[in-house]
């Protein structure tokens, strides 16, 4: 029989972004994560403020100039956020394929980003504001990590089953 790659159970960060909220669409993307069996195990809103949006986004500012980092910022505060920690099998990969690439106008249909935001990286630069891309969601297995603990206490994360887990797996 081939060897099947082991599958690691992993937490990841989500942020639904204040054009998420503003726009209505928190429900149809949160739909998008349970229905790929990733199971919700924080949640939380928060107008994030200058502080927290430095702490969130700590290596922005280096990997992609001041001038993105400032846009993002500004976007960031305009509105809440719902913070989401998803658990599941290779969640990390997993959510971010269901998120699409960061520039929706690259995003293929089928993924929040590509379905349901319609920005590109050039319209960002002619406006001057960030790319209004929906989601926020952790790139690595470190990422993940600080953004969870940086999000969440430990006893807000909680543990129970679900039917995926009791029947599918
Ligand atoms: N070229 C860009 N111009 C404006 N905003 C950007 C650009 N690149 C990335 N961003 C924003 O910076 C964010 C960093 O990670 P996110 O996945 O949260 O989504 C990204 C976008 O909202």
């Amino acid at each position: 029989m081939p060897e099947v790659p082991a599958h690691t159970v992993e937490r990841t960060l989500v942020l639904l972004k204040p054009d998420a909220l503003a726009r209505g669409l928190a429900g149809r993307i949160v739909t998008r994560f349970e229905d790929a069996a990733l199971k919700i195990v924080g949640t939380k809103m928060k107008w994030m403020d200058e502080e927290f949006t430095r702490r969130h986004y700590s290596d922005l500012e280096e990997r992609l100039g001041p001038e993105v980092y400032n846009v993002t910022s500004t976007f960031m505060q305009q509105g809440p956020v719902i913070a989401l920690v998803l658990e599941g099998f290779d969640a990390i990969a997993t959510v971010r394929k269901i998120v699409g690439s960061t520039y929706p106008n690259q995003a293929p249909a089928g993924t929040v980003r590509g379905d349901l935001s319609h920005y590109s990286a050039a319209a960002s630069v002619a406006s001057g504001k960030a790319v209004a891309n929906l989601v926020h969601a952790s790139g690595n297995a470190e990422e993940a990590k600080q953004e969870v603990e940086l999000w969440f206490d430990k006893d807000e994360l909680q543990d129970y089953r679900t039917l995926a887990e009791i029947y599918t797996y």
